[in-house]
């Protein structure tokens, strides 16, 4: 039998929080092993674990998984959240990818030397660019892709999230994406997963900053 799944990550959100909730949402337990020290990476690193010297790494039925994309695509097969066939694939894929791109402007912004153009940016991509899609595609059905919850719709909700935390108020153009929102909140998983003392991770702090700097042994902040 396949042992507990393992996510070996820093203590914060970046590139793990979508796993975080994806296997959430399919109900899959987990265990947390946070990279605090460059040893802690570099033991990694001899041990083989890291296939392009990166986390995210996922332990998975006897596996050592990298590279986020294939980890949320992996569970997401597994548990049924990736369409009933090729084209709803494509579909939420093409979704994902969106969503991906702009959770990731969001997510290096505590790396950047002068965050305000940034966020400027983002805001109005959020609004021009990633928003009218998904407002277009929720106009009447429930779920982005084929009627059914997608990978695609969890990693929509976390981005909304993310965005009012940035950005109070920035759904209040999007109806149909609010009310989705609402809607994914009642998912009863996803409910606990939004209580205080889940495993969702908070807004990345200093200490987290700080730590991924020094593991990394990143010496600037990014332009
Ligand atoms: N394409 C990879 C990128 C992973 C990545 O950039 N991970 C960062 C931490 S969030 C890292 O390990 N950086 C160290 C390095 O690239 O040397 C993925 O999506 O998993």
């Amino acid at each position: 039998m396949a042992g507990k799944v393992v996510l070996h990550y820093f203590n914060g959100r970046g590139k793990m929080e979508s796993i975080r909730w994806l296997l959430t949402v399919a109900e899959v337990e987990f265990d947390e092993v946070y990279l605090s020290t460059r040893e802690q990476y570099e033991k990694l690193l001899s041990d083989g674990d890291l296939m392009f010297q990166q986390v995210p790494m996922v332990e998975i039925d006897g596996m050592k998984l990298v590279q986020t994309k294939a980890i949320l695509n992996y569970i997401a097969e597994k548990y049924n959240l990736h369409g009933k066939d090729l084209k709803d694939r494509v579909m939420i894929n093409m979704y994902s990818e969106g969503v991906i791109d702009l959770m990731e402007m969001i997510m290096i912004l505590p790396f950047s030397a002068d965050p305000k153009p940034k966020l400027d940016n983002i805001q109005s991509k959020a609004k021009e660019r990633y928003l009218p899609v998904f407002e277009k595609a929720l106009s009447g059905p429930i779920y982005l892709v084929g009627g059914k919850l997608s990978c695609a719709d969890v990693q929509l909700l976390e981005c909304t999230l993310m965005l009012e935390e940035k950005f109070p108020g920035i759904l209040a153009d999007f109806p149909n994406v609010k009310s989705f929102q609402g809607r994914m909140t009642r998912i009863p998983a996803i409910s606990r997963f939004l209580q205080p003392g889940s495993k969702r991770k908070s807004q990345p702090d200093e200490t987290y900053t700080k730590t991924i700097m020094e593991v990394f042994k990143i010496k600037i902040p990014f332009p």
